[in-house]
């Protein structure tokens, strides 16, 4: 194995930094941009399929929009994936589904180690709490420019929540509550999204009962920490057989 990686969205925040990344741990071979900027002297690719014949692994932290198209385009160049971007549809998820038949996908909303320890802990705490005396709330606080809410953090500890519950999220979920909303609902999982200044992604999980209060904090201090994550993850995916990975199977958790 080769360990050559390409990425997505070369140009971007997550994408300078996975540029960096890719090169001090494997073989950067270039990425895409539709705006032809390149960080340092990366070779650029005018798509996903001219990339994908360059290298053995994709990285790609682009934008929901990119999702099904790269999904299909990969797995035509039966190119391992590794997907960061967040706030893609149901639509979108089912066309990942359909690439991981033929290719390995390693799909996470936070490469970070510990906030997929905290996805742990989010079901535990759900499993265990009773719903009608413990009211679960997530707050998230990003950087002005994120452009999808909730975060894919938010809900994937929504999703672990409920979960855990035995429930479906979008039958429980409560997000953005405005105006006359009457009384909170019991079993109601809670969103509720900040954006200011250059915030790298914070989440905070909170069980609140009438006696007490359980609350897990994770804030990501340096945007670095992502790309290591997605790196070593895309080295280890390009072992795996066909199928879709979280970083639960990766880390062993
Ligand atoms: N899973 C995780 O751990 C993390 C996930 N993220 C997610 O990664 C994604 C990117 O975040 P970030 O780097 O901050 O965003 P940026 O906007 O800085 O970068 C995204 C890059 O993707 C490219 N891009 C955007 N839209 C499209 C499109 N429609 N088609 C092709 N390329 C596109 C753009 O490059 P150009 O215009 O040059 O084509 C842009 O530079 C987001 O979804 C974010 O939520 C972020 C951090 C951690
Ligand atoms: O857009 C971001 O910046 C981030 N997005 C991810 C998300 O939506 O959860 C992860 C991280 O919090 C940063």
């Amino acid at each position: 194995m080769t360990n050559r990686i390409g990425i997505a969205g070369i140009s971007g925040r997550m994408g300078r930094l996975l540029a960096e990344e890719a090169a001090a741990a494997a073989q950067l071979t270039g990425g895409t941009s539709r705006s032809g900027a390149a960080p340092g002297d990366a070779l650029l690719y005018p798509d996903i399929a001219a990339l994908a014949a360059t290298c053995d692994v994709v990285i790609d932290f682009t934008h929901a929009s990119t999702v099904s198209a790269h999904a299909a385009a990969l797995a035509t160049s039966k190119t391992p994936w590794v997907l960061g971007s967040t706030g893609y549809s149901a639509n979108d998820q089912t066309a990942i589904e359909a690439a991981a038949q033929t290719i390995p996908i390693i799909a996470a909303p936070n490469f970070c180690t510990g906030v997929n320890l905290l996805l742990i802990l989010a079901e535990k705490l759900g499993a265990t709490l009773p719903p009608a005396r413990y009211d679960a709330e997530i707050l998230e606080m990003h950087h002005r420019q994120k452009v999808d809410a909730p975060s894919g953090t938010a809900l994937a500890l929504g999703r672990a929540v409920a979960a855990g519950r035995g429930v479906n999220l979008d039958e429980v979920i409560a997000s953005g509550r405005h105006g006359h909303t009457g009384p909170r609902r019991d079993g109601e999982i809670g969103f509720a999204t900040l954006r200011g200044g250059q915030i790298i992604g914070s989440h905070t999980l909170s069980f609140t009962a009438a006696d007490e209060q359980i609350s897990l904090t994770h804030h990501a201090l340096d945007r670095r920490v992502f790309a290591t994550g997605a790196v070593r993850a895309a080295l280890w995916l390009q072992n795996q057989k066909p199928g879709l990975y979280t970083m639960r199977d990766f880390l062993n958790l």
